[in-house]
């Protein structure tokens, strides 16, 4: 753990009702699947979850999924209090109420043309198109190199979110074509309260789409809010671990940490 980090959770248990906590939902609350619509929260993650909820000022999801899906099949729709930030902060979903404006006019352009743009790349065998409405994943995990993959599709994939408005979100074996102007680290100071800054802000994450979130962190401590980055350790992804306060080992670890962390607040 790191000094700021440390002074971070001293910070939260000091004046928990006053502190924000957020999580990324899949490699941090979810362990990773080889298919996006079979992940599911860890199967202990809502119980830690709702443990944590009624002694912390706010907690909350904040994810590159639709809300709908941590709230859904994900399982975390029945922790009390929760709020899930879908597609980094498009979307908002708290008391099962679910906010979602319209997508940009690109996300559709970019839907209908996707398929023969990767058809005539030669994509390999394996790399498929999540639609998440608001955005479109292209997903290489499934492939015989993965890496490779996304290596090959990774300018051309630019060029064409660029040609429509769109951003490319760079993930675990995957590439995101998105509406630009959002992302996690807005998401998070979102959920602040300007007229009553909180005692303390927790991040906790595992792939790039976090570290947006973890320069928040680090822009609220350099405001005098105490800040934890914690990261959701994995073998794939070395640059969260390498900008964060602490790690712990994948999702398991993550609801190790919300336990300890509930216990030592009730
Ligand atoms: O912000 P997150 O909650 O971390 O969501 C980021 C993307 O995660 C999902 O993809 C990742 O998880 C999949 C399921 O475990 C895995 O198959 C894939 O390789 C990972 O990249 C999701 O499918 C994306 O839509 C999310 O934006």
């Amino acid at each position: 753990m790191t000094p700021a980090g440390a002074e971070g959770l001293a910070a939260i248990r000091k004046s928990p009702g006053e502190a924000v906590l957020a999580f990324d939902f899949d490699g941090t609350l979810s362990p990773i699947v080889e298919d996006p619509a079979a992940a599911r929260a860890h199967p202990d993650a809502a119980a830690a979850l709702a443990r944590l909820s009624p002694l912390v000022g706010t907690l909350a999801i904040i994810t590159g999924r639709p809300a709908a899906h941590p709230v859904g099949n994900g399982g975390l729709g029945a922790v009390d209090g929760l709020v899930v930030l879908g597609q980094y902060g498009l979307e908002r979903w708290e008391a099962g109420r679910l906010t979602v404006p319209e997508p940009p006019p690109g996300v559709a352009e970019v839907r209908a043309k996707l398929p023969r743009v990767l058809a005539a790349a030669g994509a390999p065998a394996g790399v498929h198109i999540e639609d998440k409405g608001h955005a479109l994943a292209v997903h290489t995990r499934r492939t015989a190199e993965p890496e490779v993959a996304l290596e090959r599709l990774r300018s051309l994939l630019g060029a064409l979110a660029e040609r429509h408005g769109l951003t490319v979100e760079p993930g675990r074996f995957v590439l995101e074509l998105r509406p630009p102007g959002m992302d996690k680290g807005v998401a998070l100071r979102g959920l602040l309260d300007p007229a009553a800054p909180p005692s303390a802000v927790l991040f906790g994450g595992d792939d790039l789409g976090d570290l947006a979130a973890f320069a928040a962190v680090e822009e609220l401590r350099a405001e005098g809010v105490p800040g934890v980055k914690l990261c959701s350790g994995s073998a794939e992804v070395t640059a969260v671990a390498e900008r964060a306060d602490l790690i712990v080992d994948g999702p398991a670890g993550v609801v190790r940490f919300l336990r300890d962390l509930a216990d030592s607040l009730g």
